[in-house]
C-alpha cells in the first residue's frame, strides 16, 4: 500500500487547528473520537478477504497428523500468497458507515483518512466507492497530462438544476465552445474597468453598513458581509445587474440565495429524492427552489433582453477588447460577439458565473479576515502597503499589483481555507497511478485541504504564514509555481477563468476595509467552527467588532515609492518553501483573464499540451506564445 501512515502528525493538534480551537466541545469531542478510531484502523479494510476467511481453516489443517489436511495447507498458504500479492496491488481501501462523515465538513475525515491510507485510497460506503487523491503528480496527472479522461461526474449532476450546461458541470464539445466563447470576455480592459467597480462597490459596504456598525457598536456579521458584497460585485461583472444587497433585501435577492443552498443542500445530502417530479413540488424546500428558479430565469430574461436592444442600438464594431462604457459586463461582450447560442445556454452560462464568482470570493475574504484577526502583525504589514500605495483613493490594478504582501496574505488563506476544499471528477477510462489502476466510473475526490496542509508537502501546515511563498518580488504562487501541491483555482483546462477577477477583488476589499477599519472578533458571539457546502462555511458566523481605524495616515507617500516592511510573521517564515520550479516574476500578475484562457481559447489545438506554456509566455510577449494562446493571448 502507498501509505502514508508514516506521516506523523500529532492528531489533536490537526483537529484543533482545523477548528482553530473554536468549535464547541461536543463537536470537537466527536471530531476527536472519529479521529481516534480512523487512526486506529476501525475503517481498514486491508489485505485479502479470501485469505483472511481461509486462514482459520488452513490452520486447523495444518494440524491433521495424517499428512493429507497439511498437504492442503500448504496449498492454501501459497494460494494465500498470491492472493495478498493481489490485493497489495488494489487500492488501499478504507471503509465505513456515511453517517460518520455526514454532520462534519468532509474534507476533516478525509484528511485523518489520507493520513493513515495515503496519497490514493478507496472510500467505500455499502456499494458507493470514491477514489480520493492527495498527491500533487497525481493531480496534475488528472487535471492536465490525462484530462480528457476525466469528465465533471456527479458534480454535473448535482449541479443541472441550477447551472445546466455551463462552464463547470459542461463537459466535451459544450465546454469546449463555452469556455472559448466566455474566456476572451474576461481581457485586460475589462479586469481594469471591473477593478474600479470593485473599489466602489467596498466603499459602498464600507461607509454604510460598516460605518453603522461602527458608529452603533454592534458587531457585524462578516461572512453575510462578504457574501452580499460579492454577490452586488459579481451582478455588475457579469450582467451588469444592481443587486445592491448590500443595503437590502428583494426577491431577485432571495431567490439567488435560496438556488445557491439548494445546490450546497444538494451536494451534501445522502438520497436525491429530488429527481422524483413529484416530489419536486410536494417538499416545500424544493418547491421554493422551483419558484426561486423561476423568478432568476425571468430576470436573466429580462436583462438579456435590455441587453439585446443595447448592443442593436449601439451598433458598436466588435473587437477582441470590446468593452461598452454604458455596460461594461460580461453578458455584453457575449452578444455584441454574434455568439449564436440559445437563451437557456446562455441563462447557464450566467447563472454559472454567478455562482461561481459569488460563493469563492465571499468565503475566501471570510476565511482572510478570521485569519487576520489572530495575526496582528500581518495587519500592519497590510496597512504599511496600502497606507504606502493606495491611500483613500479606489485602488487601480497598477496599485493592486504592488500590494504584495496583502495579496500573499490571501495566496496563504486559500491556502489554509481552499475554495471549494474537494475537486470532483469521474474517470471516463482506466488510468494507471503508479501501481494502482483506476477504474473507468470511478468517482475521484482530489481533496485540495489535503494537499495544502500535508506535513510532506509544507513546513509548518498548519500555521498561516504569508512569507512561506518566498520573497515579495517573486511570482505570485499558483498551482505552476508549486508543482500542483497548491491548487487554489484548479489546474489545467478546467482551472479557473476567474482567478485575476477575484485575486484583484479580494485585494481590493480587504485593503479598502483595513485601511478604514480595525476588527477584532465579537466576544460572546458563537465561535467560529467550519462546515461545509460548495465551500467552506463558518458553522454560526464570523461575527466582528468594527471601529474607526485609530492612526489613519493623511495620505500615501506622494512619490508611490513603497517601503515594504519585512520582518517575518513568525520564525516558521524561514523555513524552506515547498521545493517547486519557480515561473519568471514577469508571470506573476496577469492582467485579464486566467492564467489557463489560452489552453482554453485554443483547446481542441492544444490538447494533451501544457496548457500554460501560451498562457505564461504570453505575458512575456513572445509571438510563439501568442499564437499558442489564440483569441485570449491576442486580447492580452
Ligand atoms: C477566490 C475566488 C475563486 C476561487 C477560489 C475559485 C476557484 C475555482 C476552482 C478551484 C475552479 C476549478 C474547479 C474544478 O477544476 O473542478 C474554478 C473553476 C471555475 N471558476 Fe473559479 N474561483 C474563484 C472565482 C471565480 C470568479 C470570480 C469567476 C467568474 C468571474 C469564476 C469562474 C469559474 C468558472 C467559470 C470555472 C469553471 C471553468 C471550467 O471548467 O472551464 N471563478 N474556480
Amino acid at each position: 500500500m502507498a501509505a502514508l501512515g508514516q506521516l506523523s502528525i500529532p492528531r489533536k493538534q490537526f483537529i484543533a487547528s482545523v477548528g482553530n480551537g473554536s468549535v464547541d466541545n461536543e463537536d470537537q469531542k466527536k471530531a476527536d473520537d472519529l479521529s481516534e478510531r480512523i487512526l486506529s484502523g476501525e475503517f481498514t479494510d486491508s489485505g485479502s478477504t479470501k485469505e483472511k476467511l481461509t486462514r482459520p481453516v488452513r490452520k486447523l489443517l495444518a494440524q491433521d497428523p495424517v499428512g493429507i489436511g497439511r498437504l492442503m495447507a500448504l496449498v492454501l498458504a501459497r494460494a494465500g500468497r498470491e492472493w495478498r500479492a493481489q490485493a497489495a496491488a488494489r487500492l488501499p481501501t478504507a471503509t465505513g458507515d456515511i453517517r460518520e462523515i455526514v454532520g462534519q465538513p468532509v474534507f476533516v475525515p478525509l484528511y485523518n483518512l489520507y493520513l493513515r491510507y495515503g496519497k490514493i485510497f478507496k472510500l467505500s460506503f455499502g456499494p458507493k466507492n470514491f477514489i480520493i487523491i492527495s498527491d500533487p503528480g497525481y493531480t496534475r496527472q488528472i487535471l492536465q497530462t490525462n484530462a480528457d479522461k476525466y469528465s465533471k461526474g456527479i458534480l454535473s449532476e448535482i449541479l443541472d438544476f441550477v447551472m445546466g450546461q455551463g462552464l463547470i458541470p459542461a463537459d466535451g464539445e459544450v465546454w469546449k465552445v463555452r469556455r472559448r466563447a466566455i474566456v476572451p470576455a474576461l481581457h485586460k480592459k475589462y479586469v481594469a474597468s471591473m477593478v474600479h467597480m470593485f473599489g466602489d462597490c467596498a466603499v459602498h459596504g464600507a461607509e454604510g453598513k460598516l460605518a453603522e456598525a461602527a458608529a452603533s457598536g454592534e458587531p457585524v456579521e462578516m461572512e453575510n458581509y462578504f457574501s452580499r458584497l460579492a454577490l452586488d460585485i459579481i451582478g455588475k461583472a457579469v450582467f451588469n445587474y444592481e443587486f445592491d444587497s448590500l443595503t437590502h433585501d428583494d426577491p431577485v435577492i432571495v431567490a439567488v440565495y435560496t438556488a445557491l443552498r439548494e445546490a450546497e443542500y444538494r451536494s451534501t445530502a445522502p438520497i436525491p429524492y429530488w429527481n422524483f417530479p413529484p416530489l419536486r413540488w410536494l417538499v416545500p424546500r424544493q418547491r421554493r427552489c422551483q419558484d426561486a428558479l423561476k423568478v432568476i430565469n425571468e430576470t436573466l430574461d429580462g436583462l438579456i433582453a435590455k441587453c439585446k436592444a443595447l448592443v442593436e442600438e449601439e451598433g458598436a464594431d466588435f473587437g477582441e477588447d470590446f468593452l461598452s462604457e454604458r455596460d461594461p459586463s460580461i453578458l455584453h461582450f457575449l452578444l455584441a460577439s454574434g455568439d449564436e447560442i440559445s437563451s437557456k445556454q446562455l441563462r447557464d452560462d450566467l447563472m454559472t458565473l454567478l455562482i461561481a464568482g459569488h460563493e469563492t470570493t465571499a468565503a475566501v475574504l471570510t476565511w482572510t479576515m478570521y485569519l487576520l484577526a489572530q495575526h496582528p502583525e500581518a495587519v500592519e504589514r497590510i496597512r504599511a502597503e496600502v497606507d504606502a500605495v493606495v491611500g483613500d483613493g479606489l485602488p487601480t490594478v497598477e496599485q493592486l499589483r504592488e500590494l504584495r504582501f496583502t495579496t500573499r496574505v490571501i495566496n496563504e488563506s486559500m491556502r489554509l481555507y481552499p475554495q471549494p476544499p474537494v475537486l470532483i471528477r469521474r474517470a471516463l477510462e482506466d488510468d494507471v497511478f503508479d501501481e494502482y489502476t483506476v477504474p473507468a466510473g470511478s468517482d475521484i475526490f482530489i481533496s485540495v485541504w489535503n494537499l495544502h496542509r500535508s506535513p510532506q508537502l509544507w513546513p509548518e501546515p498548519n500555521a498561516f504564514n504569508p512569507d512561506r511563498f518566498g520573497p515579495l518580488d517573486g511570482p505570485i504562487p499558483n498551482e505552476i509555481t508549486e508543482g500542483f501541491s497548491y491548487l487554489p483555482f484548479g489546474g489545467g483546462r478546467r482551472k479557473c477563468i476567474g482567478d485575476q477577477f477575484a485575486l484583484f477583488e479580494a485585494i481590493t476589499a480587504l485593503a479598502v476595509l483595513m485601511r478604514r477599519y480595525d476588527f477584532a472578533l465579537a466576544p460572546g458571539k458563537p465561535e467560529v467552527g467550519m462546515t461545509t457546502g460548495a465551500t467552506i462555511h463558518t458553522v454560526a458566523g464570523l461575527w466582528m467588532n468594527v471601529k474607526p481605524r485609530a492612526d489613519v495616515p493623511a495620505a500615501p507617500h506622494s512619490n508611490g515609492s513603497v517601503v515594504l516592511p519585512v520582518s517575518p510573521l513568525s520564525s516558521s517564515s524561514t523555513a524552506a518553501a515547498p521545493a517547486a520550479p519557480k515561473v519568471p516574476v514577469g508571470a506573476a500578475f496577469t492582467d485579464g483573464s486566467s492564467s489557463s484562457d489560452a489552453a482554453a481559447a485554443a483547446a481542441p489545438a492544444t490538447a494533451g499540451k501544457c496548457p500554460f506554456s501560451g498562457a505564461l509566455g504570453m505575458l512575456k510577449g513572445s509571438d510563439e506564445a501568442k499564437q499558442q494562446g489564440g483569441a485570449a493571448a491576442a486580447a492580452l
